[in-house]
């Protein structure tokens, strides 16, 4: 395994260990990679345990991941509180703002955030940035509703988005489509300092359904270290 996925390994593990409890009974599973270990640790947990437990998915992956695990899943529709959701990011800056959607799956990801007691990130040491856009260079994804994704993606431009662009599928001709049918715009914005603003800002252009960033949701962060190690971020 290499050391990045082990990085991330670790970092899911401890956080299922120290965040899902036995008494527990609604648990939000985000979408990506390092979720992948999220999942495996859940399955080492006593059986019985997780046959008690409802697990809410945030994408098609993380749905197939617990439903090939033969965990029962949920939605927010039937469980409006949910104990805790562990998620990904693509990064996380020193205040625990986080960009995330870089798989396109950020709207289902804050809805099932929103909808936890405690929302926890995991990730490997590339995500830990002091400011975000340090290391995710790609850009904020922005969701969009499809007809509307030029004037949108003026709209960003607007906002100081020079490179901002229409994510396209690599095994298919044409955009990315989300598991909601949208588009994603992918719209840098060099550092940014102010991350609740520039939320705001891009939620505010009509169109616009998610915006991949983050702001004040995180309680706690994990991060696997190139030597092993798990950093842990707290507010
Ligand atoms: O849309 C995808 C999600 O926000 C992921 O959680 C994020 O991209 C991090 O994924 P990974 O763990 O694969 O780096």
């Amino acid at each position: 395994m290499s050391l990045i996925e082990q990085a991330k390994m670790k970092a899911a593990y401890q956080a299922v260990d120290e965040h899902v409890l036995p008494s527990h009974r609604v648990i939000g599973v985000g979408s990506g990679s390092t979720v992948v270990h999220v999942v495996a640790r859940l399955l080492q947990r006593d059986p019985e345990l997780n046959a008690k437990t409802v697990f809410v998915p945030t994408s098609f992956q993380s749905r197939g991941l617990l439903l090939d695990g033969g965990l029962t899943v949920g939605d927010v529709e039937q469980y409006s509180e949910i104990d805790v959701t562990i998620d990904g990011a693509d990064e996380v800056d020193s205040q625990l703002n986080a960009i995330k959607g870089g798989g396109a799956a950020h709207l289902q990801e804050k809805v099932v955030a929103e909808a936890a007691k405690k929302f926890v990130i995991v990730a490997d040491y590339r995500k830990d940035s002091k400011v975000l856009g340090e290391q995710w260079t790609k850009g904020v994804p922005v969701e969009v509703v499809p007809f509307a994704w030029r004037a949108v993606l003026k709209k960003l431009q607007e906002q100081g988005s020079k490179d901002a662009k229409l994510r396209m599928a690599v095994a298919k001709a044409g955009p990315v489509v989300t598991d909601n049918g949208n588009f994603i715009i992918d719209a840098p914005f060099g550092l940014i300092h102010e991350p609740a603003k520039r939320l705001k800002d891009i939620k505010l252009i009509t169109g616009v359904v998610e915006v991949g960033l983050f702001c004040n949701m995180a309680e706690i962060a994990y991060f696997g270290c190139e030597d092993g190690s798990v950093t842990i971020r707290t507010k």
